[in-house]
């Protein structure tokens, strides 16, 4: 069961409050030397393919069992249990929550409304499957005879953040004989610059919507089909090259999509967890269905570790903990991400939808404003490209950013020795910002170069760092289509543990809708040169400007 508690008001929460006054003066550094087992006490491992190593925080055994409580007295592990049984903890759109019954790999039955959902969850799996087989094997051929070779996604948000970053992160898995594209942004140049790279005869296109009333996906999967029967000329044909992945059969047959090319999901699957369902056939089809079902069987197991773990070494629940800590004690606003592995470049962009788009949220419960901080601001970029751009911020500025650095020991790219400079800046880069450089070694630096004392002493200050940054270490064995998915749903249940704590509804996102309503509205505006005057001053302005200019 979801209650309604005030983490504010539970004994957990005052308690943190007053253990954060008398943490604010420690450092890493001490704690560190207090305690020569820190490592070994404040790591935790799955499956062999992931350790994280939290012990570069500003946390004690005390702030971890004040945590602890906090978890138990905001009742994660009913809530856990709620959404795992397929209770309606999305209540504000009266749904289940059950991704993880699309990775079921034990096939318990799940129930929602009283009917076991794995029937159907397993049927889909076996037609994207079966469908998967005959585009790769050839058989599945185009309107002119020949093999499809280009797969084109169109989708948006959860829709499309997945399977960009799924693919491309698992790129060493890419079958040789079909290139993937996504298609997004309502901004014609995303279609146009993909068509123009397309031969209409061997392309795909997966039209993928949750709702199939998207504005941005419904007019890229038009103009998509305008460009096929341009060269195919004949309707009969857009089922050859158009497939459907949504929840809305009707829209889907409005559209032309013959509905024995539509695969199904359902409505407790939200859009930023739906990369299990349907919406994960570009993923399929990219790295086989034999991947695919790794990934799935990854996150399954994270499923598991996430429900049966004792918290103190249950992953999910220390980063989410964790991040609590700073986010409400300390007042830091922001999480980084940040791989070191190209590949996994779009990984900060799929959790910038995963975390934002379910923890940004004002109103709690009870339908009461907050009077605490609720969801993070995440965002990052691939390491080490990171380092030169906007780690200075981390390391100097005035902000505490909470870090996560992600990194597998195993490189699918062994290349001279890339991947030891790749790591030797992962490992360095936590230990600078933890431990810092004080004034003491920049003097003694200076000296050793032989610089001029009154020099040395103008220098000081700004050659400084203070440490005492504190980040998550996130080392993988490899990336592999069942480590990501393990990765994926780890951060997906610190999401999840994170709005039980806050008393807020993670799995709804009403605050995307009113930006589309009153682009419905502008949009008939912009079809004639008339003045506009509906809007206050700036919007009237800027919409009779753009008619002017256009
Ligand atoms: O899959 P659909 O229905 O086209 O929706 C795409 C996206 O639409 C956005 O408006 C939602 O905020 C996202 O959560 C969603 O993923």
């Amino acid at each position: 069961m979801l209650e309604k508690i005030n983490p504010t008001q539970t004994a957990a929460w005052q308690e943190l409050e007053a253990h954060f006054k008398a943490m604010k003066k420690t450092t890493l550094k001490e704690l560190f030397a207090n305690d020569p087992n820190r490592f070994d006490k404040y790591t935790a491992s799955f499956n062999d393919q992931i350790l994280l190593d939290y012990s570069k925080n500003l946390i004690t055994d005390e702030t971890l069992n004040k945590l602890f409580n906090l978890a138990k007295q905001c009742k994660l592990a009913d809530a856990t249990k709620a959404m795992f049984s397929g209770e309606k903890i999305n209540r504000t759109e009266d749904r289940a929550v059950l991704h993880t019954a699309l990775r079921n790999r034990s096939n318990t039955p799940v129930y929602v409304d009283g009917q076991d959902v794995m029937p159907q969850v397993n049927a889909v799996l076996e037609k994207m499957k079966a469908f998967c087989e005959k585009i790769h094997s050839g058989k599945w051929t185009g309107y002119t005879g020949k093999a499809i070779r280009s797969i084109v996604n169109i989708g948006i948000g959860g829709s499309d953040l997945g399977p960009v970053m799924i693919t491309e992160a698992l790129k060493p898995y890419k079958k040789a004989n079909i290139e993937s594209y996504f298609v997004s942004n309502v901004d014609g140049t995303h279609i146009a610059e993909t068509l123009k790279k397309l031969d209409p005869e061997t392309t795909l296109f997966l039209v993928a919507s949750k709702t199939f009333t998207t504005q941005e996906t419904m007019t890229n999967a038009h103009s998509a089909r305008d460009w096929f029967l341009a060269s195919a000329k004949d309707e009969a044909f857009v089922a050859k090259h158009f497939a459907a992945l949504s929840t809305n059969a009707k829209a889907v047959s409005e559209f032309g999509i013959d509905t024995d090319n539509m695969f199904e999901f359902w409505d407790w699957v939200g859009g930023r967890y739906s990369s299990w369902s349907a919406i994960g056939l570009s993923i399929a089809l990219n790295i086989g269905f034999d991947n695919f079902e790794e990934l799935l069987a990854g996150a399954h197991e994270m499923d598991q570790h996430f429900v049966n773990t004792p918290i103190e070494k249950n992953l999910p629940a220390l980063l989410g903990l964790i991040g609590i800590w700073y986010n409400n004690f300390f007042g830091t606003q922001t999480v980084a991400l940040l791989p070191y592995d190209q590949y996994m470049h779009r990984f900060p962009a799929y959790f910038q939808q995963g975390d934002m788009e379910s923890n940004g949220k004002y109103v709690d419960r009870n339908g009461h404003p907050v009077d605490y901080q609720t969801g993070p601001i995440i965002w990052g970029e691939a390491g080490t490209n990171g380092q030169h751009a906007f780690y200075q911020l981390i390391h100097q500025g005035t902000k505490l950013i909470p870090a996560d650095f992600i990194a597998p020991a195993q490189t699918h790219n062994p290349l001279g020795d890339h991947h030891q400079k790749l790591l030797s800046n992962f490992f360095a880069q936590t230990e600078a910002l933890a431990f810092g450089k004080d004034a003491d070694k920049v003097r003694a630096e200076f000296v050793a170069q032989g610089k001029a004392e009154d020099e040395i002493e103008q220098l000081v200050p700004f050659k400084v760092f203070q440490g005492n940054r504190p980040t998550n270490s996130i080392l993988m064995q490899k990336i592999t289509p069942r480590s990501l998915g393990s990765l994926i749903a780890m951060y997906e249940h610190k999401i999840f543990v994170q709005g039980v704590i806050w008393n807020i509804f993670t799995f709804d996102q009403w605050g995307v809708e009113l930006g589309k309503q009153l682009a419905n509205k502008i949009l008939p505006e912009l079809a004639d040169d008339a003045t506009v005057t509906s809007h206050d001053s700036s919007t009237n302005g800027l919409i009779n400007t753009f008619k002017k200019w256009r």
